[in-house]
């Protein structure tokens, strides 16, 4: 069944998904069939992976695993890759003249690595200088949340979050720093339970030294997650 909106009325809803670098690789077809068939389907393929690894699927703890697991994809952990889940950022007139930077720092970031469907867990510091526009507070962490409910790597989750809240604030002026930890380096693979990865991504006033020297102060990275 084909959807009431066409891929052209999402992309124009939400952050061009298909052409450039920084966007999420997807298909042209990729909302040509509803949330419900992607659940029935996506169910089936639990089910077939369970049962290839051995499982008994008749098991009381197991036969409901399938269903959940595509719930959780289409509804939670890739959320966000439809567009019509993207949060509105309601923004005001900067009334209050208010000229230093905004930070809003230790966002918890709970997104999926791509490479091995594995959790990525961390916290997102985000800071913007005010053009004449602000945002509610709580819009920042809503659009670190959207992005984090998709198939990421950390690099480009990074920069669609800066990208994002330049769109909305109208400004160049924006920055993002995540620090987070891969499941898929602690947890298997080289096994390294310490390591985390810092990423940022610096946008206009915050590319000179001492802009990015004071977001840097403002956050103090604290890797205790
Ligand atoms: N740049 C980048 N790499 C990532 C991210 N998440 C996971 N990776 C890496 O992606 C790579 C995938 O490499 P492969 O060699 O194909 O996978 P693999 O054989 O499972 O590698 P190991 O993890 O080393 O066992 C790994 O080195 C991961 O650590 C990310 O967000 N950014
Ligand atoms: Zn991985």
């Amino acid at each position: 069944m084909k959807l009431d909106s066409n891929l052209d009325e999402i992309n124009a809803l939400g952050d061009d998904h298909i052409g450039t670098s920084t966007n999420t690789p997807m298909r042209e077809d990729a909302f040509e069939i509803s949330n419900e068939e992607k659940i029935d389907i996506i169910k089936a393929d639990v089910k077939h992976i369970m049962e290839t690894l051995g499982l008994d699927l008749n098991d009381d703890s197991l036969k409901g695993t399938p269903n959940r697991v595509a719930k959780m994809f289409v509804k939670e952990i890739f959320s966000g890759l439809d567009p019509r889940n993207k949060p509105s950022a309601s923004t005001f007139d900067n009334k209050y003249k208010y000229g230093e930077m905004l930070v809003e720092k230790n966002i918890t970031v709970y997104s999926t690595c791509e490479h091995h469907l594995l959790p990525i867990v961390g916290r997102a510091h985000v800071a913007y200088i005010s053009n004449g526009t602000v945002v509610g507070l709580s819009k920042m962490n809503r659009i670190v949340d959207y992005f984090s409910n998709r198939p990421q790597v950390q690099e480009r989750l990074t920069i669609q979050i800066v990208k994002e809240l330049q769109k909305v604030l109208n400004t160049e002026d924006v920055a993002c720093v995540i620090d987070a930890k891969h499941l898929c380096v602690n947890s298997r693979g080289i096994r390294d339970v310490d390591s985390s990865t810092v990423t940022s991504e610096f946008g206009g006033k915050f590319k000179e030294k001492e802009t990015r020297r004071e977001f840097l102060d403002y956050i103090k990275l604290d890797t205790t997650f």
